[in-house]
């Protein structure tokens, strides 16, 4: 059996007791009003974690921040606002001179950073402390052949996969995700379209604020894309993501199905991370019960992606950026809760 293969059955539904346990001991405390969904952050957090509730206390999570880079074949249509060479550009300012606004980001919310290159049109082996797992120099233009091969998107996914095992063994259990790729959101736009059954116009928003021009070239491509491969079934997760996806959708994808499968929990950031946990929910549906909603993305199908996995953003701030950014504040909120949780005491307030 295959690491992707082995991951995806020995992932596990989670403990709806250990929720239960959390939502008594806040219940317990405070006897009018409530704290609404922190509480509901702790008990998903519990849940996630295995928690053993241990002094009725919740171990203070220990977080990694992955961003996945790739480049994206369908640049080559014009439906972004920047060139393809920002993927390399921002992918080196993470590790040289870390001085991205996802390096201040992982600073405040205290998580190391690891950054992938699952495919990067370049060659990226000059930058120091970046993993070099490339699949390929990017991927195909969809609109003329599928972008990645299957065995390329499995590639992409056991390295997600393998990236957490191997955190896991150092123990963190929490992981925000984020990603770079120039032009990757018309390729979530397509997938979210697919997945949503929604229209072209419906799941194409303007990513990186593109003109009103790109946008109508985006909302064609997205179009000609939905009928190239309108015979891929929508529940066909590795199907979806090998025809029209990114390297660094697969590699996120992997690291929710390999973060379920050892008890750690995902907190998703914008459009595209919510797009990878579409893509792990086809393939694993109860891989969601280790996924937590952060921000709500500017990107205008967003809210369609979060709603196809029942989820909710916990704010909106407006935020259009990726590269773990909402995910990062959603931690801030995350450890709030667990340490408030931890100091509480029983009796009335
Ligand atoms: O995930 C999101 O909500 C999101 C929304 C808009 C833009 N982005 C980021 O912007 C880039 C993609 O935008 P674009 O216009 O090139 O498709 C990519 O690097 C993403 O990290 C990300
Ligand atoms: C500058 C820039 C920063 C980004 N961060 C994530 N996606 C991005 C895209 C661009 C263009």
């Amino acid at each position: 059996m295959s690491v992707f293969e082995e991951t995806c059955k020995a992932i596990t539904p989670k403990n709806i007791a250990i929720g239960d346990a959390v939502k008594r001991t806040w219940d317990g405390v405070v006897m009018y009003g409530n704290y609404g969904k922190l509480v509901d952050m702790t008990a998903q957090y519990a849940m996630a974690t295995n928690q053993s509730l241990e002094d009725n206390t919740l171990h203070i999570p220990k977080r990694c921040m992955i961003i996945a880079s790739a480049d994206h074949g369908v640049a080559e249509m014009g439906v972004s606002a920047y060139p393809q060479d920002v993927t390399v550009g921002m992918t080196q300012n993470y590790l040289i001179p870390k001085g991205a606004g996802a390096n201040a980001l992982a600073n405040y919310c205290e998580a190391d950073m690891e950054v992938i290159d699952v495919g990067i049109a370049a060659d990226m082996s000059w930058v120091p402390g970046l993993r070099h797992k490339k699949i390929a120099y990017g991927t195909k233009n969809f609109l003329k052949a599928p972008a990645m091969t299957k065995t390329q998107a499995i590639k992409a996914i056991e390295a997600g996969i393998e990236l957490v095992n191997e955190k896991v063994k150092e123990g963190y259990n929490v992981f925000l995700v984020g990603e770079m790729g120039i032009a990757n959101t018309t390729s979530s736009a397509v997938m979210t379209a697919k997945f949503a059954g929604i229209t072209a116009d419906e799941a194409t928003g303007r990513g990186t604020n593109i003109s009103d021009e790109r946008l109508k070239v985006k909302q064609k491509v997205v179009h000609d894309a939905l009928i190239k491969y309108a015979h891929i079934d929508k529940n066909d997760g590795l199907g979806i993501l090998q025809s029209v996806g990114g390297f660094e959708f697969a590699c996120i994808t992997g690291v929710i199905l390999g973060a379920a499968a050892q008890h750690a929990m995902v907190v998703i950031d914008g459009f595209n991370t919510t797009v990878c946990a579409l893509v792990a929910h086809a393939i694993v549906p109860e891989s969601m019960d280790y996924v937590m909603a952060s921000h709500l993305s500017a990107e205008k199908a967003h809210v369609r992606a979060l709603k196809v996995l029942g989820l909710e953003a916990y704010v909106d701030l407006g935020l259009c950026l990726g590269e773990a950014s909402g995910g990062s504040i959603q931690m801030g909120m995350l450890d709030l809760a667990v340490r408030m949780y931890n100091e509480l005491e029983g009796g009335a307030q």
